[in-house]
């Protein structure tokens, strides 16, 4: 099988963030951005259908709206991380249960991993890396090439 080189890239200070949730993990989302919002707002911010109105609403956070998760929300984050735009995934998944769309879910956390994105699948993930001392400056990793 071939096998991806390793390309140098760089996340800038500001990072471009998704936040998703399953439907059963909006209110953890919510709670979790309530208490992380002064971190929050000083990144760009991408989230899926349901996943916008719960932030926007709730916290006024401004949020790039994407597709519902079910409608390929998450292939549109895929497309995102492939086109070398997004630097960090906060991805609250409902381990319990199957969402229609699982096959799109399994690809997306296929992406962050092969695209070395940093991704953060519970509230204690996503406060250790939000607090990380690499969030607040620019920082060197790699991403795959042909
Ligand atoms: O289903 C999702 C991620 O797989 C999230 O989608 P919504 O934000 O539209 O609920």
């Amino acid at each position: 099988m071939k096998r991806c080189r390793k390309t140098e890239a760089t996340m800038e200070s500001s990072k471009k963030i998704a936040l998703v949730a399953h439907l059963s993990k909006n209110a953890d989302l919510q709670a979790w951005a309530k208490y992380s919002r002064d971190l929050l707002e000083r990144h760009t911010l991408f989230a899926t259908g349901t996943t916008v109105q719960v932030s926007e609403l709730e916290f006024r956070i401004t949020v790039h709206r994407l597709m519902s998760g079910p409608l390929g929300g998450d292939r549109q984050i895929g497309a995102i991380i492939a086109g070398e735009e997004l630097d960090f995934l906060i991805f609250f998944r409902d381990p319990l249960e199957l969402p229609p769309h699982d096959p799109d879910v399994k690809v997306l956390l296929r992406m962050a991993v092969e695209w070395n994105i940093p991704a953060a699948c519970n509230p204690a993930s996503a406060d250790f890396m939000i607090s990380s001392p690499l969030m607040e400056r620019t920082f060197s990793g790699w991403y795959p090439t042909i």
